[in-house]
């Protein structure tokens, strides 16, 4: 059985559901099965690319869309131990599998913030039908969490154990209410139905493959400095952030799943900088002509952001291990080449 969680006093009742009796037919596989929600997205297509290098996974990925592309998998499509599903997870999926990687959900403020309405039901009516479908199947299910569960936080660094500082009723709410509420479910299946469940709660993470346009920081920067276009940085600029590269993530989501402990656990880089000097860097490293503008912010953007990595080290033994320096340069040159601008010698 997973150990507690880090801050729950919860019980857990149930030993996990038995497998699909598919298991014991006589056609079974010694392979692992995975579903990989929102596979085609920016973080899910680096989790496929690593899950298929052993070949003893099979990976389902299911994906609307939305925010993500077959782009990102065309290296998998048509290989016999992958399968790619249209589907949106506010409908009820059913489909065989040992571990399901439920990341389905718009990262983006500006994608989330589009159609709230339909990112708190992909949130939440997404994680109830995974959890059902968990449940049906006896698979053991990983949620993508976020640090915005901590809201605009009271408590710096970011420790698992804090409750965090939420507006309700903010526009940020679909996602960062939606995300507790999809964490509050994960924790009551594991309780109530024995569900082996993993809670990732993951900080701003970055590298190739992100949408170009898609208005998260780290890729609106490299877009601007590739494109001679001032820095955006929006006011005051001193609220900072912790920024993880991709492959560290993946690295931590597997750890978690294949581990013992349900979470939540904090997977994220603990460097922290401001915007200020995320464009100071991104300038220094790709284009130390452009120029940084200062534009208006968003409302109940967070003012502080870093995580607490203590219980990732201790229990999954992970610690990132590529800086934001090493980082930004591997991302600029997926960027180059998807808009089309070499870089000038
Ligand atoms: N990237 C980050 O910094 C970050 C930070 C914290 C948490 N997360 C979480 O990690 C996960 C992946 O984030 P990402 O950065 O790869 O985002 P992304 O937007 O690139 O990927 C999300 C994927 O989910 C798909 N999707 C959205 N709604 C869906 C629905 N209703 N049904 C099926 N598919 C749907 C999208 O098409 C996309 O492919 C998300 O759950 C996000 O909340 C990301
Ligand atoms: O780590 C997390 O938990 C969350 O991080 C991000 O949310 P956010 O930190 O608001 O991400 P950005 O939109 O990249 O903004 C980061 C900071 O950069 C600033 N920013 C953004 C864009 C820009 O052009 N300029 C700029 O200064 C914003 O004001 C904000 O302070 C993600 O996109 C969420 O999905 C994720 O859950």
């Amino acid at each position: 059985m997973a150990q507690e969680a880090s801050n729950g006093d919860h019980v857990s009742a149930k030993p996990p559901p038995t497998p699909s009796p598919l298991r014991n037919a006589k056609f079974f596989q010694a392979n692992m099965r995975i579903l990989v929600t929102g596979g085609a997205g920016f973080i899910g297509s680096h989790l496929v690319d690593r899950l298929m290098e052993n070949e003893k996974n099979e990976v389902i990925v299911a994906d609307n869309y939305f925010t993500g592309s077959k782009d990102n998998l065309k290296k998998w499509i048509g290989h016999p131990r992958f399968e790619l599903i249209r589907h949106d997870v506010t409908e009820t999926l059913l489909v065989e599998v040992d571990r399901i990687y439920h990341l389905a959900c718009p990262a983006s403020p500006i994608f989330y913030k589009y159609n709230p309405v339909k990112t708190i039901k992909t949130n939440v009516i997404g994680t109830l039908n995974m959890l059902g479908l968990a449940k049906r199947v006896g698979a053991r299910i990983l949620l993508t969490s976020t640090s915005e569960v901590y809201g605009d936080p009271l408590e710096h660094p970011q420790k698992e154990s804090y409750w965090g500082n939420v507006n309700p009723i903010g526009v940020r709410s679909c996602y960062d209410e939606g995300k507790r509420v999809a964490e509050t479910l994960m924790f009551d299946y594991h309780r109530q139905h024995g569900i082996e469940i993993r809670i990732a709660r993951i900080f701003n993470t970055y590298g190739p493959r992100m949408n170009i346009d898609d208005g998260r920081v780290v890729s609106n920067f490299i877009a601007q400095a590739i494109r001679d276009e001032p820095l955006t940085v929006q006011a005051p600029g001193t609220q900072t952030r912790s920024f993880c590269y991709v492959s560290d993530m993946v690295d931590g989501l597997i750890r978690l799943m294949e581990g013992d402990n349900t979470g939540p656990i904090n997977i994220g880089n603990p460097g922290e900088f401001t915007m200020l000097e995320l464009a100071e860097t991104v300038k220094e490293l790709i284009n130390p002509k452009v120029e940084i503008k200062m534009v208006d912010n968003t409302p109940d953007d967070p003012r502080q952001r870093k995580p607490d990595i203590t219980k990732a080290k201790e229990l999954l033994g992970w610690e990132p291990k590529i800086k934001l320096r090493d980082g930004l340069p591997l991302m600029e040159d997926d960027f180059r080449h998807r808009l089309g601008v070499p870089k000038k010698i």
